[in-house]
């Protein structure tokens, strides 16, 4: 609805308001800088002049001294950084103070109160609110309402009343560029003209635009955990992100961007996603990945794959001979069976006979084999079994301290009554070395009885396969079982850990109480969650047991055949716990002619909504000779180009392809980026990618590099294909060589 002059004039005086107080509380933050420098710079005179140079041969009195004057500098360092931030969200609000605004009316009051919202709040001197939070309480109803009854929650309970009038807002260098009233959700033109635009450089914040249902999960905190399913483009990364901002402006005072944790499928991703926080006020959470996490736990006197290894072994190998018995091995190694067989192996290592042994010394019993069960088994029963071991072997230490010492000094009394030794330090040294000696056998034999090798047992899990078999419905064959032991076997011995193997081994790893301490992570975020095992689950829930989690994924963007989570039915322990599935129903992404061509590779279809914004129906182009699709490709690319479309993705399907596309495009001058590993930065532009890593990544452009019968042959890829589809935003182009995958075929 357009607004007539009037309304232009109050809302240009408003604005005009806005700013001056915004103007002043920056200068204030400015003034705040110049003082809190000079401070600092006094504190070092102060402390150079009072103490002059520190060392500890000064006294304890100066390096107390010291110590106050470190604590002062700390407090001085906080300061001045909380404030440079205090002055970045005011500059940043001189450029666009607020998005929007809801009149509101409580129930049973006359006012209607005008409440601005942006990205940070903005109270004057009279505490009253310029313009709030969009984490605010009251502006959950910016998102959740139109005009009309209205409520929400705060700390004092359900606010109920009605919404008077909704407008929206584009403020650009301190000045209305437009604005309009809704009375409808918060859609149409904002959202069509945010998201027809080119890509960014990253990923970009989505305050102005937040919908209903996104809103539900930004905010949800009735549940521990909450699962949220979405398709493509429904925004989940970008929900997750605002969820972690909403949920560090809600407890500022309890958790900091150190209390979270966010798991995403690569380091392209991490660094793609890096922006959206910063740029909501908000410091980064410690975002990592599965793997190197895992990489972290494990040994590093292994070959450890990748996970991006291991996608272009199962995408990029069939040929091979050893191809079939991989491939055997990692579908029996994330089976739910093969987890059920880890826990019962655990229960099996807590419960069985440890053949522990009396501990004498010099003939007295320090220990008796019964009494280090009865602690294994009774007193420490409540540990995992590292740590059961690990105080076993201190309390045995501990018991045989008084007669090592004893004896010892014995033999210290010999040395001196020998009349052979005059100095006391070596008389020490050699009577300590002489009971170390004969002590040896005994210790060794305390470190064999609690000795923990995570290698050794993980081996034991194969060593004992078929006990456990017995205790699963599935029927194996014994030749394959026979085939899965000695693969693993080998390999471990050969110092090799595929990717499977790994996930086992820190899950036997964190089970058995060998894992860091991770209580100060109160929230994890999992990103992409349909790619992870329902042991991966397992992991997470040991590892983060008390924190709160999300977990946002897509079922059909099970870019893995082999490892995925299958159902979420699978995440037992988290999904049984104050748990609560979300449902996103809407895809942003892409214009709609690319989401409907992308559903048709579905194997079930989906009756999602999507955005109506219109493109080009995609391009499917097949070529009789390669040379031609590279001609064509090539000169697409510059077309694209100059049509100032900025990123535009090639995705390939292995990193193989991706390195020979890099290489043709390098030859011809066209500008180009590869990415080819987990690692590597995310950069804009012409970028070559693989289809694994392109996951989680979107494109102005994408072509889908060589989409033939040769290449995507096998059903196990079509969600791989439609991964790699969805990442487009305004224009799709499939070339392929000879004949089109049968995964396409039926549904162009
Ligand atoms: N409410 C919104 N307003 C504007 N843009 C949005 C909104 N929600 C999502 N988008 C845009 O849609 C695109 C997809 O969002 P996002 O990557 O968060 O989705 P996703 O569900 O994680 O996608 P995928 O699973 O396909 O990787 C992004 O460009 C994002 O900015």
């Amino acid at each position: 609805m357009s607004l007539n002059n009037y309304e232009w004039n109050l809302e240009n005086e408003w604005l005009q308001k806005v700013l001056k107080e915004t103007k002043k509380q920056l200068d204030e933050k400015r003034d705040a800088k110049d003082r809190l420098k000079k401070e600092a710079v006094e504190t070092q005179r102060e402390l150079w002049s009072d103490l002059g140079s520190v060392s500890i041969e000064n006294g304890l009195d100066q390096l107390s001294d010291f110590m106050s004057f470190m604590d002062i500098m700390k407090n001085q360092k906080r300061s001045h950084e909380f404030n440079e931030k205090l002055e970045a969200k005011y500059e940043k609000m001189l450029e666009s103070p607020y998005f929007g605004r809801i009149d509101f009316v409580e129930e049973n009051e006359s006012t209607n109160e005008k409440c601005y919202i942006g990205l940070s709040n903005l109270i004057d001197e009279d505490y009253d609110f310029l313009v709030y939070d969009w984490r605010a309480p009251i502006s959950s109803m910016f998102y959740d309402y139109e005009t009309g009854q209205a409520s929400y929650e705060c700390p004092e309970g359900l606010i109920s009343g009605e919404i008077t009038s909704k407008r929206q807002y584009k403020i650009n260098n301190g000045k209305i560029e437009y604005m309009f009233d809704s009375n409808i959700s918060i859609e149409d033109e904002v959202l069509q003209e945010l998201l027809s635009k080119n890509s960014d450089d990253k990923m970009k914040g989505i305050v102005t635009t937040i919908q209903r249902e996104q809103n539900k999960v930004i905010r949800n905190e009735y549940y521990k955990n909450l699962i949220v399913q979405g398709a493509a483009g429904s925004g989940k990364t970008s929900v997750a992100l605002h969820r972690i901002a909403y949920l560090l402006y809600k407890h500022k005072d309890k958790i900091t961007p150190q209390n979270i944790i966010i798991f995403s499928p690569n380091n392209i991703f991490n660094d793609y996603i890096s922006n959206v926080l910063p740029q909501l006020g908000e410091d980064n959470m410690y975002q990592t990945t599965f793997k190197d996490y895992m990489h972290k736990e494990l040994s590093n006197q292994f070959k450890k794959e990748t996970t991006s290894e291991m996608m272009e072994y199962i995408l990029d190998s069939n040929e091979k001979l050893t191809y079939q018995d991989r491939i055997k091995n990692i579908k029996f190694k994330t089976s739910v069976e093969f987890m059920n067989i880890l826990k019962q192996y655990v229960n099996y290592l807590e419960t069985m006979d440890r053949g522990f042994k009396d501990i004498f010394v010099r003939g007295k019993l320090i220990i008796s084999s019964k009494d280090i069960q009865k602690l294994f088994f009774e007193d420490y029963s409540n540990l995992p079994v590292k740590r059961r071991l690990e105080k076993i072997k201190s309390r045995i230490v501990f018991l045989i301290e008084p007669y090592e010492k004893a004896w010892i000094d014995e033999i210290y009394k010999e040395l001196f009554q020998s009349g052979d030794y005059i100095d006391k330090e070596e008389m020490i040294e050699k009577s300590n070395l002489i009971v170390k000696k004969k002590l040896k056998k005994t210790y060794e034999k305390i470190s064999q009885m609690t000795k923990f090798n995570l290698i050794e047992i993980y081996k034991g899990v194969f060593k004992n396969l078929n006990m456990f078999l017995d205790k699963t419905n599935i029927e194996y064959d014994d030749s394959f079982i026979e085939h899965i032991k000695t693969y693993t076997l080998d390999n471990l011995n050969a110092r090799i850990l595929n990717y499977e193997d790994q996930v086992a081994l820190l899950y036997l790893k964190g089970v058995l109480g060998d894992m860091p301490n991770t209580s100060q992570i109160k929230y994890v975020i999992i990103d992409e969650a349909q790619d992870y095992t329902p042991l991966q689950y397992e992991i997470f829930y040991h590892l983060f047991k008390s924190a709160s989690m999300t977990i946002l994924g897509d079922i059909n963007q099970s870019i893995n055949p082999f490892m995925n989570v299958g159902n979420y039915d699978n995440i037992y322990d988290i999904s049984k716990n104050d748990t609560c599935i979300i449902n996103l129903t809407k895809s942003y992404r892409s214009t709609m002619e690319i989401t409907k061509f992308s559903r048709k590779l579905l194997p079930k279809s989906i009756n999602d909504e999507y955005v109506e914004r219109h493109g080009d129906e995609p391009n499917v182009i097949g070529f009789l000779d390669e040379n031609h699709m590279h001609e064509k490709l090539i000169e697409d690319i510059k077309s694209y180009r100059q049509k100032k479309y900025k990123s535009i993705g090639i995705i390939t399907k292995t990193a193989r392809e991706t390195r020979e596309v890099y290489s043709l495009l390098k030859a011809n001058n066209i500008d180009v980026v590869s990415i080819e590993k987990d690692d590597d930065d995310y950069v804009n532009g012409v970028l070559v990618i693989p289809s694994y890593l392109a996951k989680g990544l979107e494109f102005d452009v994408v072509f889908i590099y060589n989409a033939s019968d040769k290449k995507y042959n096998s059903e196990d890829e079509r969600l791989l294909l439609y991964t790699c589809c969805t990442r487009a935003l305004h224009v799709l182009n499939i070339y392929y060589l000879g004949e089109i995958t049968p995964l396409l075929k039926k549904r162009i």
